[in-house]
Order: structure tokens, then sequence, then C-alpha cells
């Protein structure tokens, strides 16, 4: 096996008196899809919060790719290529499809800003990377008919991809997805599915994914972390994790 790409050791964050994380590990490998399951309030969404820099754990060691990013701040984390998606669609809505795509580079463009002040050639070349690169990123969502409609007036399961081309769009290495099939309908789901597999092959990313669908998440995951109270009970395979006790009991057989 190589090298982890994002490791997570003894993380744990509490709020007041509550430990909603409480000791979870694990290690993402490169191109890997990671599932993270559990009952609401399991503490799934506070290790996003902590892993993608919104919140500093209370204890824990999150490293990518040899180097700590705990309490590093969501930007920073960002800026590494650890990126994430919220439960609730998060898009500029009064903004166009492709200036989402826009805005998502500003980071790149904006190092050419001065030359932007001058109107240089060297700064309309980057502008125009910058488009072809969001109309790419479009196309490959089957997004381009829509480039320039608001995003906000997008069905919503348009705007679930659009927002994964948003994250897409920085080249990140780990690409975090909560609940990314919340709201969407059976074919969409199966089409996300394979929207993850190929983001993954083709793209080169690595997945970690917070859903309670347990078809997307058992036909898509290599590996699956099971959470209950804040606690890791069970981290496998989706068959091992389908045949475990403890999780059928806490979870699965919830449903
Ligand atoms: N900022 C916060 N302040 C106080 N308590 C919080 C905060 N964020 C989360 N919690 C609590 O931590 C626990 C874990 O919540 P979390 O949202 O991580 O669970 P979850 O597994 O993602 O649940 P769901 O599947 O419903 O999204 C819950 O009891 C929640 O109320």
């Amino acid at each position: 096996m190589s090298a982890p790409l994002l490791e997570v050791e003894g993380l744990s964050m509490r709020f007041g008196g509550l430990l909603a994380v409480d000791s979870v590990g694990f290690a993402l490998q490169p191109r890997e899809v990671f599932a993270i399951i559990g009952p609401n309030g399991a503490g799934k969404t506070t290790v996003f919060n902590c892993i993608s820099g919104f919140y500093p754990p209370s204890a824990g060691r999150i490293v990518l790719a040899g180097r700590s990013i705990a309490g590093m701040g969501s930007h920073n984390v960002a800026r590494r290529g650890v990126v994430r998606t919220f439960q609730n669609v998060r898009l500029f809505k009064s903004m166009t499809a492709l200036e989402n795509l826009l805005v998502a580079q500003h980071r790149q463009l904006r190092s050419t800003f001065v030359a932007g002040l001058f109107n240089t050639a060297g700064y309309r070349r980057a502008e125009q990377a910058a488009v072809d690169n969001a109309m790419q990123w479009l196309d490959f969502m089957g997004l381009r008919a829509y480039a320039n409609r608001a995003a906000g007036n997008l069905p919503y399961g348009h705007q679930r991809r659009l927002e994964i081309a948003r994250c897409m769009i920085t080249r990140p290495q780990v690409l975090m997805l909560d609940e990314p099939a919340a709201g969407l309908n059976p074919q969409e789901k199966k089409d996300l599915q394979l929207l993850i597999d190929r983001l993954r092959r083709e793209h080169g990313v690595a997945v970690l994914l917070i859903e309670h669908d347990m078809g997307l998440v058992m036909g898509v995951s290599e590996r699956i972390l099971v959470m209950e109270y804040g606690k890791p009970i069970a981290t496998g395979t989706p068959a091992a994790i389908r045949n475990d006790e403890r999780v059928i009991k806490a979870y699965l057989g919830e449903a």
C-alpha cells in the first residue's frame, strides 16, 4: 500500500461538556473513496469541520502528505488541496454557473492582478485560460448549456454538481463531500456514483464522503468508517461493514 495521503489520528473535538468526536483515526490513500457513516449526531460533520480547518481540534493529528494541517484555518487547508462541499449547497446564487467557477480560480488570477491593472497580454491570457478551464468543468459536469444561468435558478441536482466542479477546479488532492446525495432523485444518485468514480480515476483525487444513502456508500466506497456517539466503532470494506454486528445494531438496523 502507498503512503497515506491524509492521516487522522486521535482526533477529538469537545463542545463544552459534549465530546462530539472522540479519538477518531483513519488513513486515506491516494485516489481512495472513503466514507464516514453513522446515525444523526454521531460526529461526522464535526470530523469534516476539523479536517477542513473550520474548527481547531481539541486533540489529535491531521497530516496531509506528511505535513500537519490541524488548526490551520479553512483557507490554508484549501490552499494545501483539501476542499469540501457542505450539506446545504453554498454557491453564489445570483452569479452565473460560469462566474461561480471563475471566482473559484481567483487565487491563480490574483497573482496576475498587477498585470491586469495594465491589461497586459499576460493577464488576458490568464483570464482566457480561467474561462476555458471553467468551460471544461461545465462540460465534464454536463452543465455547459447552463453556463450563463444564475446558479440559484439551476435545478438542485445541477447546483450540487456545480458545487463539486467549484471544488475540483482548484485541483485538490482531497475532495470532501458532505451528504452529496441529499435531495437527489434515484437517477441523479446513480449519476453521482459514476461522477465520484470518474473524479478519482480521471482527476486523481481522493474522496472523503459523508452520506446517509447506503446504496451510494456501499457502491462507491473502498472503505467505510462507522461512528456512533463520536466514537469510531468499525472501519472496513463495504462487505465487512455490512456484516458487522455492532454496525448493524448501531446504524443499518435503524434503516
Ligand atoms: N458548533 C457546535 N457547537 C456545539 N455542539 C455542536 C456543534 N457542532 C456539532 N455539535 C454537536 O456535536 C454532535 C455531533 O454533530 P455532527 O453534526 O458532527 O453530527 P453528524 O454525525 O454530522 O450528524 P448528521 O448526520 O445529523 O449531520 C451533535 O450532538 C451536535 O449537536
